[in-house]
């Protein structure tokens, strides 16, 4: 796992390591040094240019350039005003010493001839903007973010591609397009999230001091990214020691005479994600035609009211079955009303893991209007939650209806904000989005993302199939709720890239995941296991 850092968290590591003897000086020379040692092992090198901007990223920049030309490289730097005009005491100070040693400098290039070096490059560095940067680029950044990435070089940025927020991922005014980000000291949440995950390519991390790490851990980590090997404990001994039941029990429990595929999709999903025994329980008035789609899963109607949701008379029931299941899925097509809203205050208390999404999130918003942080008890129970809950519905989880979480780190703020007020109970809030975050009360976990094609009515109902289907196969301890759920979120991923390489990155839908994950399943279990003895999956192939 890698921890990733909030940008002001970041600043206040550099300053711990200067108290623990890494001068700023020092970890700009090695930040230098890093960037240097990443375009010189491109190999064979045509010339480079350096950008830098005017604070310390432009002085990592110098330092690069320094070191790159003493290297035999053919290194010019491009700067927007002259070096000794530098207002960063450590900026000037190694502009000053790159230009003492010679290395050929511009200042403030037009376009064309900015166009012109440019053309020449065969790698550009991007020392633009870094941590620093806020806003929007401004003149002449704006102009340089377009002429590099019309460049065609190679690029590699410092810390963060410039015009992208470290903190946000966000670029709105666009960004430079890296295809490595050498990034220093950790990871900072930006970088993988929003527009990062488009910009920032490869992301090779600069640790700088041999403390850092301890530092970074000691400065209480925003979120972890998971790398696979992490997942071996989600593993579970394959077995023919089975039958239907043992292999988990699920129960979907949702649907509406408007939205029949929901539950459809999320209880097919549980059945490919390897739960023995599904059983969909929908408002009866859609039973004959969910029937038409599962031959496998048994559909149990249950009655309707005048909306075409669930009645007031099928609570009985549903608590009934779920409580001889080894996990209950809530929410998918359900629709809200007073009937549904009270399945899901009768589900939460029943002794059997949960998972809520869709309407049963949106039911709980309007249980506790819109502020679930304020209702802690509602949610305090022995076995289970998982809250599967998208930006908008997250929003209207914790007080911000009209206007949701507008960043991963807002995001899991929110979720926080609901896990915390629950305290010691299981639970797990898996704040959904280009990024996904797994929130538990001691630890919040980034799965790696998957493919936008994801972005696609119903592709959540299916995440839930596959969480309620993971949780079902047996008791998950509360330290490893989120893992599992990260796991979920990953297989999620796995299948749409399976998916989209059959129907084309733009052409998946949801229903086309539900076919691949079981091969997903067993492909991310084989990375796991590869991951864990060392393997590279290139290798393992
Ligand atoms: N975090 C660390 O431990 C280290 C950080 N270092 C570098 O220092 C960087 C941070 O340095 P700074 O805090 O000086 O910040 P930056 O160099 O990222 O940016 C600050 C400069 O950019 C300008 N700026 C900000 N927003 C702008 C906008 N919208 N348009 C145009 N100009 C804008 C500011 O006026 C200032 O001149 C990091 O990204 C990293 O590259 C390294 O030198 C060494 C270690
Ligand atoms: N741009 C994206 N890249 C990767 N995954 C995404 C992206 N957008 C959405 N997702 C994922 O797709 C799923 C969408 O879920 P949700 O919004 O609940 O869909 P629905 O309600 O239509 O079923 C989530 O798992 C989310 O993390
Ligand atoms: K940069």
């Amino acid at each position: 796992m890698q921890p990733v850092l909030n940008v002001e968290d970041v600043r206040k590591v550099e300053q711990d390591l200067t108290l623990e003897g890494v001068s700023l000086a020092e970890l700009m020379r090695r930040a230098g040094h890093a960037v240097a040692q990443e375009v010189l092992d491109l190999g064979n090198l045509g010339p480079v240019v350096v950008l830098c901007g005017t604070g310390n990223n432009g002085g990592d920049g110098w330092v690069a350039a320094e070191l790159m030309a003493k290297a035999g490289a053919q290194v010019e730097v491009m700067t927007p005003v002259e070096p000794e005009s530098l207002k960063s005491p450590l900026a000037l100070m190694v502009a000053q010493s790159a230009v003492n040693a010679g290395v050929p400098f511009f200042v403030a290039p037009s376009r064309d001839e900015l166009d012109a070096h440019l053309a020449q490059a065969a790698v550009v560095v991007d020392a633009l903007l870094g941590t620093g940067f806020h806003g929007e680029p401004a003149a002449p950044f704006d102009i340089w973010i377009d002429a590099v990435n019309a460049s065609g070089a190679h690029v590699v940025a410092v810390d963060v591609p410039s015009g992208l927020s470290a903190q946000t991922g966000h670029a709105p005014g666009g960004a430079v397009f890296a295809d490595t980000t050498v990034t220093m000291i950790c990871l900072k949440p930006g970088l993988l999230s929003g527009r990062g995950r488009d910009v920032c390519g490869a992301i090779v991390l600069a640790p700088l001091a041999e403390q850092a790490e301890r530092l970074v851990v000691e400065a209480d980590p925003v979120a972890w990214r998971c790398d696979t090997a992490d997942y071996l404990e989600t593993l579970r001994e394959p077995t023919a020691d089975v039958d239907k039941y043992s292999r988990g029990s699920v129960l979907v429990v949702g649907g509406s005479t408007r939205f029949p595929g929901a539950a459809v999709m999320a209880a097919m999903a549980a059945a490919r994600s390897g739960a023995g025994y599904v059983t969909l329980v929908v408002p009866d008035r859609i039973a004959t035609v969910c029937r038409t789609h599962l031959l496998e899963i048994p559909v149990v109607g249950l009655p309707t009211n005048e909306e075409g949701m669930f009645s007031a008379g099928a609570r009985t029931e549903i608590v009934k079955m779920a409580e001889q299941r080894s996990c209950v899925l809530c929410g998918p097509g359900m629709g809200v009303c007073a009937d549904t809203v009270s399945v899901v205050s009768s589900l939460l208390e029943c002794d059997v893991p949960l998972v809520l999404d869709a309407d049963a999130l949106n039911a709980l918003s309007r249980m506790t209007t819109n502020r679930l942080d304020n209702f802690p008890e509602l949610i305090r129970r022995e076995a289970p939650l998982v809250l599967t809950p998208h930006r908008r519905e997250l929003g209207r989880l914790v007080g911000q209806p009209g206007e949701p979480p507008s960043s991963l780190t807002a995001a899991l703020e929110a979720a926080r904000r609901i896990v915390w007020a629950d305290g010691g109970s299981d639970i797990c809030v898996v704040a959904k989005g280009e990024s996904t975050g797994c929130v538990g009360v001691e630890i919040a976990l980034l799965p790696k993302p998957g493919p936008a094609c994801l972005a696609t009515a119903g592709s959540g109902d299916v995440l839930g199939g596959i969480m309620a289907a993971l949780l079902a196969r047996g008791v998950v301890e509360n330290d490893v709720l989120p893992l599992v759920c990260a796991f979920a979120c990953e297989v999620h991923g796995f299948a749409a890239n399976l998916a989209a390489e059959a129907h084309g990155s733009r052409g998946v839908m949801a229903s086309d995941l539900i076919g691949n994950l079981g091969l997903a399943l067993d492909a991310m279990e084989e990375q796991v296991s590869l991951a864990v003895a060392g393997v590279s999956p290139e290798e393992g192939e």
